[in-house]
């Protein structure tokens, strides 16, 4: 209360006023992305809220998204923790959900080298090829047999077993300790993690467990932790033993296991132990999953609802690729510009993370003139950024002809477009992620015409604002 009552003396961002210790709790729905013009009309693009005891600043506009990715990168490039985050990187031994810092670095570092390079995404392509070989196989029974297909499910699975193969050495549909179709659950649990706000997370010391556990909070997240480890555990396992079930090339994982098993003899600086290993595989598949999903689900469902741009865009493919190819390869891409326009057009859209991953000031620093001290957490709020109306005409129409004559690009550059982030902690995984898009993509509009099964499930199924591309029809083209 004395908090709250003495003045400042700091001149905080503007924000809607603090209760006592919820701070803005009954207004976190206002955080939502899509509500954006609720918090920057009445407040500007650098708003001051606090859930619970946890200081948030949030940023809607391209200037202060400069400010704290450019200018601020550095002083700005930790995470705060989170109980979900502990969890999920095995007690901050990933990359994502980890404090800045020297073992942060080494672990970014060796993911660059060992599976983010343009080596390695080059010798990954037979893969990434074969499992949309598969993909067109199963697509052509359903559109022979007419019958309607859940494009989502299928489309996790793809990319679910491109990522587990490239990244983590797993052949998803000879694995014995999992369904190659229960990605989409198994990211669900994972979104619980991330996204449930938890009372331990908002209220500092035993009060907020003890709240958590008296509202089973805690133990509804265990449980969802407790499938995703076992994955991962079988994941690691196949990695550790020497008559391994791994099929696949020596990938990341096996890399930090040789470092492991060496350290005591050439004492490097970065020691991975089990945790660290955990933690990297647990980064992969959350990390490269659901985002590289998202983005091909959305793009299909703004091509099924606009149906002028999906002509023009499979008229470009068709006339480039010419109409009699059996099989797509990596290479097929080179020559479409009107695709990739429509792949970006999606991304501005529907950024996967429409507030990146939160970020930690370090220390005290200015937004926009603003104090935000060391410990604030900031989200920077990339969907809001891109349908910014200052930056983008009709900002919220699906329209790819808008980057025809335009240099901005979503490689973190450009602070008007945002979808991987930028500075420090920009995504490792952007040409990962762009190239099982593009593939996956050039895969269903080549060979295949898309609609809804019936008419009446447009307005429902498309219309939306939610990922809903569940039954889709698909025909033979
Ligand atoms: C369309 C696909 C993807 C999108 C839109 C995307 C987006 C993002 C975003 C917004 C962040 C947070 C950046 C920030 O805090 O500024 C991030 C971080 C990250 N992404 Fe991606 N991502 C994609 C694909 C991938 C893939 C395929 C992988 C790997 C398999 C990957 C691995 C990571 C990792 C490890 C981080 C954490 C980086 C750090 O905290 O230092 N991403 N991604």
């Amino acid at each position: 209360l004395w908090k709250n009552l003495k003045p400042s003396k700091w001149n905080l961002p503007p924000g809607p006023r603090k209760l006592p210790i919820i701070g803005n709790l009954h207004k976190s729905r206002e955080l939502n992305p899509r509500n954006r013009r609720n918090l920057t009309e009445k407040y500007g693009p650098v708003v001051h809220l606090r859930f619970g005891f946890v200081p948030t600043v949030v940023v809607s506009s391209k200037e202060a998204a400069e400010e704290v990715l450019k200018t601020h990168d550095l002083e700005c490039c930790s995470r705060p923790e989170k109980v979900g985050f502990r969890m999920l990187s095995y007690n901050y031994k990933n990359i994502g959900f980890t404090r800045y810092g020297e073992e942060l670095r080494e672990m970014r570092k060796l993911s660059v080298v060992e599976l983010f390079s343009p080596k390695k995404l080059q010798s990954f392509k037979y893969m990434r090829e074969e499992e949309n070989d598969l993909l067109v196989k199963k697509l052509m029974e359903s559109a022979s047999r007419l019958s309607p297909v859940n494009l989502k499910k299928t489309l996790y699975t793809l990319v679910g077993s491109i990522v587990c193969r490239t990244g983590l050495g797993t052949n998803l549909h000879e694995c014995e300790y999992i369904h190659e179709d229960s990605v989409e659950d198994l990211l669900n649990k994972a979104e619980l993690l991330t996204t449930t706000s938890i009372f331990s997370d908002l209220f500092p010391g035993r009060i907020g467990e003890l709240m958590d556990l008296i509202s089973g909070q805690k133990k509804r997240l265990e449980s969802a932790f407790s499938e995703l480890d076992t994955f991962f555990l079988n994941i690691l396992d196949s990695h550790l033993k020497p008559e391994s079930t791994k099929i696949e090339s020596f990938d990341l994982i096996d890399v930090m296991v040789d470092m492991m098993r060496k350290q005591d003899k050439d004492g490097g600086s970065f020691k991975p132990t089990t945790d660290h290993l955990k933690g990297m595989i647990s980064d992969i598949f959350l990390a490269g999953v659901s985002t590289s999903t998202s983005t091909m689900i959305w793009a299909m469902t703004e091509l099924i609802r606009s149906p002028k741009v999906m002509k023009k865009v499979q008229d470009e493919i068709r006339t480039t690729l010419g109409e009699k190819k059996e099989r797509i390869t990596v290479q097929d891409l080179t020559n479409l510009h009107y695709f990739k326009l429509m792949v970006k057009e999606i991304l501005r859209l529907h950024p996967p993370a429409p507030l990146l991953l939160p970020r930690e000031t370090m220390s005290d620093i200015k937004i926009q003139g603003y104090d935000v001290p060391a410990k604030t957490q900031i989200l920077i709020n990339a969907y809001a950024i891109a349908r910014d109306p200052k930056h983008w005409k009709n900002p919220d129409e699906f329209n790819p002809d808008r980057f025809v004559d335009s240099s901005i690009d979503y490689r973190g550059l450009n602070f008007e477009l945002l979808p991987f982030g930028s500075g420090r902690r920009i995504c490792p995984g952007i040409a990962m992620g762009i190239a099982i898009v593009e593939l996956g993509l050039l895969n269903l509009l080549y060979f295949f015409d898309w609609g809804l099964p019936e008419k009446e499930e447009a307005g429902e199924t498309i219309t939306g604002n939610e990922v809903a591309l569940d039954l889709v029809q698909v025909l033979n083209h």
